[in-house]
């Protein structure tokens, strides 16, 4: 039979647990999205989730009407698009992810959705700022590499920054790498551990095999799964054909890292995420944000790993991906200071 426990506790060793309890509110801010409905519901199974706020511009009422009547103790609550109702969406999260914004059509790369999504996620970190300034963020929209940055941009003009509780959300490119480094490998994908650096666009993406359970790949098999992680997104967007991006894989990881952050602040000790957050890694490079593999705590980043010893090839990767990084970064920052 088909119940939470036994669809989550089958995903691998690094899904949800699904047996805690905790009360703890958590506010998806476009949750009538393609990624939003599938993370709104993997919510609602994880017991650690006591109160689900769903927001959007169109239809969350509806979405969480539908989502309510999962048989889970947790309250879901829809709100339309109003100052006030915004702001009860928010009040009180513990965590508030966001999806809300435009995805990719076949041809367009993320930067391209700067244009569109720069000013919503802008005017969502703004309402956060001053509804829930201690809750954890969670940035989903592209370009995560700006859209990071601008969030933070936000948070300082508003005094309440705090850069443990700002993340992009970088953990697909984890979920992808592991599974992609097993199909090379004809292994459980569920063993592979595989750590990505960076921050999230093509060649930014850096996947350090030498440190994953396979260091000996290398050549042509290696050239082939790097670029498939740096492009797994592409991918998707090709298959969807102009309906969209990654949405339910998406929603897997979103998800993901919703509830190793709720563990870690319930005390768990050991829980490792990945994530684009403030960082003093490359920080000499013009790179004030960086992925790397994170421990999450209490009050959210607990410790920033260094990179650690990389190949020649990968030493090669990041210095490339450092230069568009910079740009993008500098890019979110800028737009803030002349669009505040
Ligand atoms: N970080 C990552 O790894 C990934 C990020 N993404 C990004 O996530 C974003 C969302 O993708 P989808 O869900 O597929 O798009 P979608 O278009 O299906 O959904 C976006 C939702 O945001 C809502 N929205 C727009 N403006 C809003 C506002 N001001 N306030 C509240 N809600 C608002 C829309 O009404 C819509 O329901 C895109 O920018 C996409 O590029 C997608 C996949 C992976
Ligand atoms: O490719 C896109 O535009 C969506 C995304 O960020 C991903 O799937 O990694």
């Amino acid at each position: 039979m088909f119940t939470a426990r036994s669809a989550f506790s089958t995903i691998g060793r690094r899904a949800f647990s699904v047996s805690a309890q905790q009360n703890s509110k958590v506010t998806v801010l476009g949750a009538a999205g393609g990624i939003g409905q599938p993370l709104s519901l993997l919510l609602k199974l994880n017991t650690r989730v006591s109160d689900l706020a769903l927001y959007d511009i169109r239809g969350a009422p509806g979405v969480a009407a539908d989502i309510s009547h999962v048989n889970t103790a947790s309250k879901v609550t829809g709100y339309d698009p109003a100052p006030e109702k915004l702001k009860a969406a928010l009040e009180g999260a513990d965590i508030v992810l966001i999806p809300a914004g435009v995805p990719r059509k076949p041809g367009m790369s993320r930067g391209d959705l700067f244009k569109t999504n720069a000013s919503i996620v802008r005017d969502l970190a703004k309402a956060a700022a001053q509804h829930a300034p201690n809750a954890k963020l969670l940035i989903i929209s592209n370009p995560v590499n700006s859209t990071v940055p601008i969030c933070a941009e936000v948070f300082k003009s508003k005094r309440v920054y705090n850069p443990k509780r700002l993340f992009g959300v970088t953990t697909l490119d984890v979920v992808r790498a592991s599974k992609f480094i097993s199909e090379v490998k004809g292994t459980d994908p569920a063993n592979e551990e595989v750590i990505v650096v960076g921050g999230h666009s093509g060649v930014t993406i850096v996947p350090l095999l030498s440190q994953s359970n396979h260091p000996s790949i290398d050549g042509a098999v290696r050239d082939a799964l790097v670029k498939r992680i740096q492009f797994g997104g592409d991918e998707v967007v090709a298959a969807k054909s102009g309906a969209g991006s990654a949405t339910l894989s998406m929603a897997f990881a979103g998800s993901r890292m919703a509830d190793s952050l709720l563990r870690a602040s319930q005390g768990e000790t050991g829980i490792f995420e990945p994530a684009f957050v403030e960082s003093p890694l490359y920080k000499e490079d013009g790179c004030d944000f960086f992925s790397s593999k994170i421990e999450l705590g209490p009050e959210g980043v607990k410790e920033i790993h260094p990179v650690g010893k990389v190949s020649p090839y990968e030493e090669g990767l990041i210095e490339i991906a450092l230069k568009d990084l910079a740009e993008d970064i500098k890019k979110g920052q800028e737009f803030v200071k002349s669009n505040p």
